[in-house]
């Protein structure tokens, strides 16, 4: 328990009033000291003494069933009693909710403090947190739910021949009588947009979805939406223009500051999150390569694959002597090779390794790549000033 003193200082030497959260304990040797000190309960609202930590995932949509998805691969799987309930759990964590709630509440709700984590879009962090001190960005690739937040004209009329934003702006169409009509339902992020790229003539219309149609229906003149393929817009006979992406988004762990600094156990729930988040996303691009390889010694066998520009893995390759017996004598004519390959160089590596006469090369998934240190963790103390 707490109560809070209130120091009504003398206007004259203080010219304000103070409050002070202290433990009741001390409240029998303040209220002696002067006439001008009262002291009465704090009322603790319900967010400030919720004992158990609050995880937001979206409910609905695109982002819904790829968050599970990633929680999953890093072997935080959510249990649901039936997927009616909008309340789960994840086992591996116990003192933690999971809330299915739409994007746009899971950002409203971090604001109020009703939870203390959630994942949603970067462009619905942006759109509905609007540069809240409070929401601080934990994870900011989460590497799914990729889109760009794009402003869109007609291909046909009198924007066949605009292809910029500064040709848009430089337009005489737009007045105030007459401004350029968006339609979007990223109303914050558009105007902030405008506001900086100086388009005065511009008025904004709001609509919840479909907003492709609009230009054809004559209820607008340009959109500023998501895009990702590119599909929607092409099909609606609409085209981006150079320099109108508002931002780039994917999915992002997200949290309120307060709550990271005040609620017991959340800064450790956090911690889990972020380092089986990053050894699983650090993972997913990476195989690994084992191959053997003959040789005189390690070291040998070690100036070979490091000729090589694809064969350094993550921190060099790891060099082990085969044992074979022959003639009844152990020795050693080859070594194991392992190394760590990005998805993508994976043939150019193979290829590499058979041209330093490598054998018998075996290739895996990797899951997890756990570093000595989570970076992003480091990073989130020190925004903290822990
Ligand atoms: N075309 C897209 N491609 C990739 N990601 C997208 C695309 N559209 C939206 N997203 C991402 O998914 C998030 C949720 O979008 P989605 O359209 O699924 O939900 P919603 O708009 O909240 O729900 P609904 O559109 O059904 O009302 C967006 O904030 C964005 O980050
Ligand atoms: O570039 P593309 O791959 O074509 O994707 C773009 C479309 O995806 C989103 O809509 P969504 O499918 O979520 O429908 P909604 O309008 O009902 O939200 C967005 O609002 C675009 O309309
Ligand atoms: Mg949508």
């Amino acid at each position: 328990m707490v109560a809070v003193l209130e120091l009504h200082a003398s206007p004259r030497l203080y010219g304000s009033s103070f409050s002070l959260v202290l433990p009741r304990r001390f409240r029998s040797s303040i209220s002696c000291c002067s006439n001008d000190v009262a002291v009465r309960p704090l009322v603790l609202t319900d967010a400030e003494q919720r004992s158990v930590v609050r995880l937001g995932l979206p409910s609905k949509g695109r982002m819904a069933e790829e968050t599970l998805d990633l929680l999953k691969a890093c072997q935080l799987t959510v249990k649901q009693v039936n997927p009616r309930q909008y309340v789960a759990f994840i086992p591996q964590l116990s003192n933690l909710e999971v809330w299915f709630q739409r994007p746009n509440d899971i950002v409203r709700k971090l604001q109020s403090g009703d939870l203390d984590l959630g994942i949603v879009g970067f462009d619905t962090y942006c759109e509905y947190g609007q540069g809240n001190e409070d929401l601080m960005i934990i994870h900011d690739e989460l590497g799914y739910g990729h889109c760009r937040l794009s402003l869109a004209i007609p291909r046909y009329g009198i924007f066949e021949n605009i292809n910029s934003l500064k040709e848009l702006t430089q337009m005489p169409h737009w007045t105030d009588e007459r401004p350029l009509r968006i339609v979007t339902g990223f109303t914050y992020l558009g105007r902030k947009f405008m506001e900086e790229k100086g388009l005065k003539h511009v008025r904004f219309l709001t609509a919840d979805g479909a907003l492709e149609a609009s230009p054809a229906m004559g209820i607008a003149d340009a959109i500023v939406d998501l895009v990702s393929s590119g599909t929607t817009l092409r099909e609606n006979n609409l085209k981006e223009i150079e320099g109108g992406v508002l931002l780039q988004s994917q999915g992002v762990l997200i949290a309120n500051k307060k709550s990271l600094i005040q609620r017991k156990g959340l800064l450790n729930i956090t911690h889990e999150i972020l380092e089986r988040l990053e050894a699983h996303l650090r993972a997913a691009g990476q195989f690994t390569v084992i191959a053997n390889m003959r040789g005189n010694n390690a070291q040998e066998v070690a100036d070979r694959v490091l000729s090589q520009p694809s064969l350094s893995g993550l921190q060099g390759p790891t060099i082990s002597p085969v044992y074979c017996k022959r003639n009844g004598k152990v020795t050693v004519d080859y070594y194991a090779i392992v190394i760590c390959v990005p998805q993508k160089a994976l043939y150019k590596s193979v290829q590499q390794l058979r041209s330093i006469s490598g054998s018998g090369v075996l290739v895996s998934n990797l899951t997890y790549i756990f570093e000595e240190e989570t970076p992003r963790w480091r990073k989130l103390l020190s925004e903290l000033g822990l």
